[in-house]
């Protein structure tokens, strides 16, 4: 049977804390002041052990408006709550504002302890019954029991443990995250122990000897001993009141509303995204930037409220929204949280955290705020992939999903895994276990294709780019380590081939092996030896057995140099040769005026196939002009 976290609730002076000395014959008013002013100030601890031997750990809240904060340090970690309601006042002011902050803190299970009934009537008792009838509507409390006790006289004490018992058969077991923590309650020194921290476990487990962590100040200290309801023992398991004594840690170093955990396993942040319910009972709509108190854990962290997806939030409306604080706090996903106002302070919603370590939203991320409120559902693969996404290309931590996504990592391990064979995670880093988004490798991939082809293109002769080259090109994947695990994922895809710390594209191929100037000085040859009849240029990419693509690219070298002069096609001249042409063919149009094509064929002895394509090209070249059957200068000479 797991153990089980009752919380009192209700106005003050209602008689919580006389109701649990009635039940436990603990006094839990320890503080003087308490004792003095008759009110509770802090929280007060007790235990019960019901009749069916289930032990329950109780937690005491105070009733008085100036004490809610302590109410909703209290409330973390509650599964059940005892809502106690004076029959001779019925419900009050903070009878409400608790009900809200537990309805805010997600507890589901409860019953009401209508008490002080030895100081009513018949009629008295009844109109409080109608009083809170009506008050339960539509709460978590709606049809749960109603038990007249008095604490006074004892009446009505055993059929609320019976009814207490009944109602705790109905608690499901609770889903804990497999991270150790346990939210500060109280640090006092006891002599010859040493520093003791109390708290409410609320996941996770803790053992004698184990090193912890106090978050957010990052000290370290080792567990001495364990007490969970006043009985030493070596581990303690969530939902359980729990004691630590520590080695070496100085009380004055720890405070309310730090939070234990294992060394490194929190993650602090100045930003969280949250689901936010706004009460019903506000008389205003949130603005789109609100001074509050946020209150998590047992730490109460002044901020702001700022609005996600709209200008202002209407009473009774949830929205995503983002609290900035003014100083760090350790969430986890699904921590339950509560907003009071600045001043005049007052409960005005709360709900969950949805992304414990958020940054600052740009115009452009508004993809990112609208995957926010998909992150409510329980879908694990879903969470994941939305934080990976994120994170883009450096990605998260084993260490970080379990902060961020509040899976178990038993859970975490299996859908990972799933995820690594799906390709819709990578594993970047073995060692520091760190994951990618499976879309950023595929963004990856896209931009490394994209330049290789450009390089390709540029370089034709080239065997590939040199891999050093090619990295610095994406300096914004600064782990060296992830780019070699990417291009090594391209690589077994058959998409390139890393060759010598060159990169090529798999289906690049160069055509040849001798260099380019080699070529170039073949080919250039040949044009000056053919003079006016050279040969097609494919057949001298044939005879030189060069693929299309490197002549091209070596004949766009050569006409760029002007050693070549291209005509139509494939035909190309010597630029040497035609221009000895283009001498003689002005001296012949200034001495005769115009020239006919026969007149050309004799002048130059070559026939048409090659003379048509050279006429042609002094039109082109803005030279001759046809004018009829023959051609003349274009300008007069002068
Ligand atoms: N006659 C009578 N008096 C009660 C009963 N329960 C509590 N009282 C008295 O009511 C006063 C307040 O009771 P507490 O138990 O301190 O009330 P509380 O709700 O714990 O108060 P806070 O923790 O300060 O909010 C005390 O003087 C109690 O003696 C009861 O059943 N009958």
């Amino acid at each position: 049977m797991e153990n089980i976290i009752l919380g009192t609730a209700g106005h003050i002076d209602h008689g919580k804390t006389s109701l649990i000395k009635a039940l436990t014959g603990i006094e839990t008013d320890r503080l003087k002041e308490e004792k003095e002013r008759g009110i509770t100030i802090e929280l007060g601890f007790a235990s019960l052990d019901l009749p069916n031997g289930r032990h329950i750990g109780i937690v005491d809240m105070p009733g008085h408006e100036k004490f809610v904060k302590n109410m909703v340090a209290g409330s973390s970690g509650i599964d059940v709550v005892v809502m106690v309601i004076a029959a001779d006042e019925g419900v009050m002011p903070q009878t409400r504002e608790h009900m809200e902050i537990c309805n805010l803190m997600g507890i589901r299970h409860g019953m009401i302890a209508l008490t002080k009934t030895d100081l009513v009537d018949e009629d008295l008792l009844e109109l409080a019954m109608d009083d809170i009838h009506d008050f339960i509507i539509d709460t978590f409390l709606e049809d749960q029991p109603i038990v007249p006790v008095s604490s006074a006289t004892g009446q009505g004490l055993e059929k609320f443990l019976t009814t207490l018992e009944e109602i705790c058969t109905q608690i499901p077991p609770r889903k804990f995250s497999s991270i150790f923590r346990l939210p500060v309650d109280r640090v006092f020194s006891m002599k010859g122990f040493g520093t003791v921290i109390t708290g409410t476990l609320i996941s996770g487990q803790v053992r004698v000897g184990q090193d912890i962590m106090v978050f957010p100040r990052k000290i370290t200290s080792k567990v001495r001993g364990l007490q969970v309801h006043s009985s030493s023992v070596e581990t303690a398991m969530a939902g359980t009141r729990t004691a630590i004594n520590f080695q070496g840690l100085d009380r004055e170093a720890v405070f309310r509303g730090d939070i234990l955990s294992t060394p490194g396993a929190l993650i602090e942040s100045y930003m969280v995204d949250a689901e936010f319910h706004y009460l019903k009972s506000n008389a205003k709509p949130a603005k789109a930037r609100t001074r509050v108190r946020f209150h998590s854990g047992t730490s109460e962290i002044l901020g702001y409220m700022v609005l996600l997806d709209r200008e202002s939030l209407l009473p009774g409306d949830t929205a995503p929204v983002q609290f900035r604080l003014e100083s760090p706090v350790c969430c986890i996903k699904d921590d339950r949280y509560v907003i009071r106002s600045y001043s005049p302070v007052k409960t005005i919603g709360g709900g969950a955290i949805l992304n414990p370590v958020s940054q600052k939203y740009k115009l452009k991320d508004r993809a990112m705020i609208e995957g926010l409120s998909g992150l409510a559902e329980e879908d694990d693969e879903k969470t994941i992939a939305y934080f990976l996404s994120i994170k883009g290309y450096s990605g998260l931590s084993f260490n970080a999903l379990r902060v961020m996504t509040n899976v178990p990592d038993k859970k975490l391990t299996a859908a990972l895994q799933k995820m690594l064979a799906k390709q819709a995670a990578v594993l970047t880093d073995k060692e520091k276990q760190i994951y990618v988004h499976g879309s950023v490798f595929d963004e990856f991939k896209e931009k490394v294709l994209e330049r290789l082809t450009a390089y390709h293109q540029e370089n034709p002769l080239k065997e590939g780019m040199p891999a050093q080259e090619l990295k610095s090109k994406f300096q914004y994947v600064d782990d060296a380590r992830f780019f070699n695990i990417l291009f090594h994922r391209l690589e077994k895809e058959n998409l390139i081939v890393l060759d010598k710390n060159l990169v090529k594209l798999s289906e690049f191929k160069v055509a040849l092996q001798v260099d380019q100037h080699e070529i170039k000085e073949k080919i250039a040859g040949i044009y000056k030896k053919s003079g006016l009849t050279p040969p097609f240029f494919r057949t001298i990419c044939r005879d030189l057995d060069l693929d299309q693509k490197t002549g091209k690219d070596v004949m766009q070298m050569l006409i760029d140099e002007k050693q070549v002069v291209k005509t139509k096609d494939d035909l190309f001249f010597d630029a040497g040769a035609v221009n000895d042409l283009e001498t003689k063919l002005i001296e012949f149009l200034k001495a005769n005026d115009k020239m006919t094509t026969p007149q050309f064929k004799e002048m130059t002895g070559i026939s048409r196939k090659y003379l048509i394509p050279l006429i042609e090209y002094f039109d082109a070249i803005h030279l001759t002009i046809r004018v009829e059957d023959h051609r003349q200068l274009r300008k007069k000479p002068a």
